[in-house]
């Protein structure tokens, strides 16, 4: 199968393009960034907004950003993942490294598989309010399915707690011909009104502005498209908990970069570690969070 890896640049931004076989993968070194998923000629399963911005120090808006060591708002966090961070300076939304530098510490291919690690060398000690060394790495995997693996490796000699996500941005025909199916009997909390526990009856369908935190998750998750007659399964590990947004029609108009129709073709699904699914590491321990995203196409 043939495989090409390129270094190329969109405006202020390294990024990595991998073509293997019919399939294309584009990564910014900036955050880790994956910006771009997509497979022959359907349509990208990862979303890129039309008026996203390469610039340093800003987070993309589509692709796979990665929100670490907190996710969201930290007051809305463990208390033990607030109590990680020690500044005058307001939290950032979504943690400290989506808009840093990552390396790309490795690339490879084993047989027709294709691996790229990148590493963010300043979560070693070096995060500007957050006293602690983490080894921190995002593996990426391109084989017939793409799989993302987020690593956290506490090098430090405290424990030091964490909550994350991959806010994995899906492209979907219309969000109001979409399902997600996966969530039926699970709790949710709603983060729309006052932050309430609630039971998810049934598949979730759209039809106004949802920003939920799901907990309690089984492994697989699947959003099926009517309009595209596609289905995305995404499969995780060492998370049990995912954000799913869409900002719908007034939010959408508050959001940078962000087109006001956009919401009509993209929904987030976010593989996380959030609420009471965070985790603490203890000095010399490592978790592992990933998800798997493949699409069946004429599938429904
Ligand atoms: O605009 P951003 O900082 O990238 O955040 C985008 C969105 O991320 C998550 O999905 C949150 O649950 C939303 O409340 C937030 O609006």
């Amino acid at each position: 199968m043939p495989i090409d890896i390129q270094r190329i640049d969109m405006d202020q931004l390294v990024c990595w393009r991998i073509r293997r076989g019919d399939a294309e993968l584009l990564v910014a070194e900036q955050g880790a960034q994956v910006l771009n998923y997509r497979q022959g000629d359907a349509a990208p399963l990862i979303w890129l907004s039309e008026q996203a911005q390469f610039k340093q120090g800003q987070s993309v808006r589509g692709g796979v950003p990665i929100c670490w060591p907190w996710f969201g708002d930290l007051a809305r966090n463990p208390p033990a993942v607030q109590a990680a961070y020690h500044s005058e300076q307001p939290a950032p939304f979504h943690g400290l490294v989506r808009a840093l530098p990552w390396q790309l510490a490795e690339q490879r291919c084993e047989g027709d598989v294709v691996l790229l690690e990148f590493r963010c060398a300043q979560a070693q000690a070096q995060l500007p309010g957050w006293p602690h060394a983490v080894e921190l790495t995002l593996q990426i995997r391109l084989a017939d399915r793409l799989r993302l693996t987020l690593t956290s490796h506490n090098r430090g000699d405290r424990p030091v707690a964490i909550s994350q996500a991959l806010h994995s941005y899906f492209a979907v025909s219309d969000i109001r011909q979409v399902e997600v199916e996966g969530l039926d009997g699970r709790p949710y909390v709603e983060t729309l009104a006052d932050w309430e526990t609630r039971r998810q009856q049934g598949n979730l369908r759209f039809s106004g502005e949802t920003d939920r935190i799901y907990l309690d998750l089984p492994a697989s998750l699947s959003v099926i498209d009517h309009g595209w007659n596609r289905r995305i399964l995404l499969t995780s590990s060492g998370s049990s908990s995912a954000v799913l947004w869409n900002p719908w029609i007034d939010k959408a108009q508050r959001l940078s970069s962000f087109a006001n129709d956009a919401w009509q073709r993209m929904l987030c699904i976010e593989t996380a570690n959030v609420l009471g699914d965070a985790f603490e590491l203890q000095p010399g321990e490592q978790h592992a969070m990933s998800v798997e995203i493949h699409s069946q196409n004429d599938a429904l």
